[in-house]
């Protein structure tokens, strides 16, 4: 057996997903007005849930143009719009915990959910905001849960500009979720790499009119 997968099975002992409370959230303030929310560990029998998405889902691999050129985009990609059943209740459920627990900050309840598959190491992000809709111009909110094993999400002001990189790394049933002006004043990717990093599925959970 792998360290990889004693670290599983010994960090995530129950077999049904569940949610646990959202009071261990904590806020770490990014500056012009963004901020980050993290709370490790709040879904357990994330093992159990990787493997149902991983299994379950209609993943689509895309591509893109790059100049003359057409790339395969470096993840497997879901949606699920306003109103569709999400993938296994627990995500129903954690969209209804999520949307209570934000509801005075965000005034409005998070609707969709985006899915990510980083089947290894070579699978990423690169940095963007997520800035289809709304999220280009006022505050909004994007919560991700992440499941199966860790890789680092990263954030840097916009442009790339003065200021540190803020790492966390997600997987086994973190939670994270930037706010404020997240979106447009920072970015955020999720890097390739280079160790022989285990599959990672993030769940992104937006309101309407944000992308
Ligand atoms: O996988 C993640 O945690 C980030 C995904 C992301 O940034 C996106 O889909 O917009
Ligand atoms: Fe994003």
């Amino acid at each position: 057996m792998t360290a990889h997968h004693l670290q599983g099975s010994l960090f995530d002992q129950s077999d049904d997903p569940r949610l646990g409370p959202l009071d261990g959230l904590r806020r770490t303030v990014l500056g012009a007005g963004a901020w980050i929310d993290v709370l490790p560990g709040w879904l357990t029998g994330s093992d159990t849930l990787f493997a149902h998405l991983a299994a379950e889902v209609p993943w689509r691999a895309e591509q893109r143009r790059m100049y003359d050129n057409v790339v395969a985009v470096p993840r497997l990609l879901a949606f699920y719009g306003e109103g569709a059943a999400l993938p296994h209740p627990v995500l129903d459920e954690a969209r209804r915990a999520l949307s209570a627990h934000y509801a005075g900050e965000l005034g409005e309840p998070f609707v969709t959910a985006g899915l990510c598959h980083y089947r290894d190491g070579h699978d990423s992000v690169a940095w963007h905001g997520d800035r289809i809709g709304r999220g280009a111009d006022r505050d909004t909110m994007v919560a991700i849960v992440s499941v199966g094993s860790p890789r680092d999400l990263l954030l840097r002001p916009a442009g790339g500009g003065a200021g540190g990189t803020v790492r966390r790394p997600l997987g086994h049933g973190d939670l994270i979720v930037m706010g404020g002006s997240c979106q447009r004043t920072w970015e955020h990717c999720v890097p390739k790499s280079g160790r022989a990093a285990g599959p990672r599925i993030s769940v992104q959970f937006r309101p309407r009119g944000v992308r």
